[in-house]
């Protein structure tokens, strides 16, 4: 279970949502929805301890979350292959085989990531999560670049292997996943232009 309480979030020493409170019980995702620069990114951040919160409360086992963001971590000297590996070292995984069908990476298994189309790379970058295996999932716009296909390929991993299997997601997406989720609208929770307080920047 994910369980947020009264969470009040920053971005460049400036509130941005206040007292945002929500439940993810094991098994289930949520989507975040709201205009651009509503704080979306900076809620996911603050969730996966990348950033101070204000005040308020995170209820996670932190060792076991993972944060995906725009950028694909991707080396582009290795191949697709040698990425998923190096992933897997750094967490002290195996690579399934099925991360392989699950992101449509057979075919690009030898090619140097460096020579990946945007999406194949976003592909290749979101195949990551199926090789860390943590349970709690924060994922920032996780289908950009993605064409139709690729995005029902992703909303298959996180429905059939990652939720099936107790796994929880929180996306940031401005698109119809097709996932069976919950959504919470920030709307409400945009915080007042002249609330009070800081924040320090762990990323730019
Ligand atoms: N480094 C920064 N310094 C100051 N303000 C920032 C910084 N980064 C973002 N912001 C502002 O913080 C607010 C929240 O930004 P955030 O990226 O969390 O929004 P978002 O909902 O994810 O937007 P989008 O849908 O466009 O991705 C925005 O008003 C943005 O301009």
């Amino acid at each position: 279970m994910l369980r947020v309480d009264n969470l009040t979030c920053a971005r460049g020493g400036r509130p941005v949502l206040s007292n945002v409170s929500f439940d993810v019980p094991d098994g289930q995702a949520l989507i975040l929805r709201g205009a651009n620069g509503i704080g979306k990114t900076t809620l996911l951040r603050t969730l996966a301890g990348l950033q101070p919160a204000l005040s308020g409360d995170i209820q996670v086992d932190e060792e076991d979350t993972a944060y995906a963001s725009h950028a694909d971590g991707i080396k582009a000297q290795l191949t697709v292959a040698e990425n998923l590996a190096f992933w897997a070292d750094i967490y002290g995984t195996d690579v399934p085989e099925t991360v392989y069908t699950d992101f449509d990476l057979a075919d690009l298994r030898e090619r140097f990531a460096g020579t990946l189309s945007a999406g194949q790379k976003r592909r290749l970058g979101l195949g990551r999560l199926g090789v860390i295996k943590r349970k709690v999932l924060f994922l920032d716009e996780p289908t950009v670049s993605l064409d139709r296909f690729s995005v029902k390929l992703f909303a298959n991993f996180i429905q059939n292997r990652h939720l099936a299997n107790g796994g929880i997601a929180v996306i940031a997406t401005h698109i119809d996943l097709g996932l069976t989720a919950r959504e919470l609208d920030l709307e409400p929770y945009r915080a007042a232009i002249d609330d009070l307080g800081s924040s320090d920047e762990a990323f730019l």
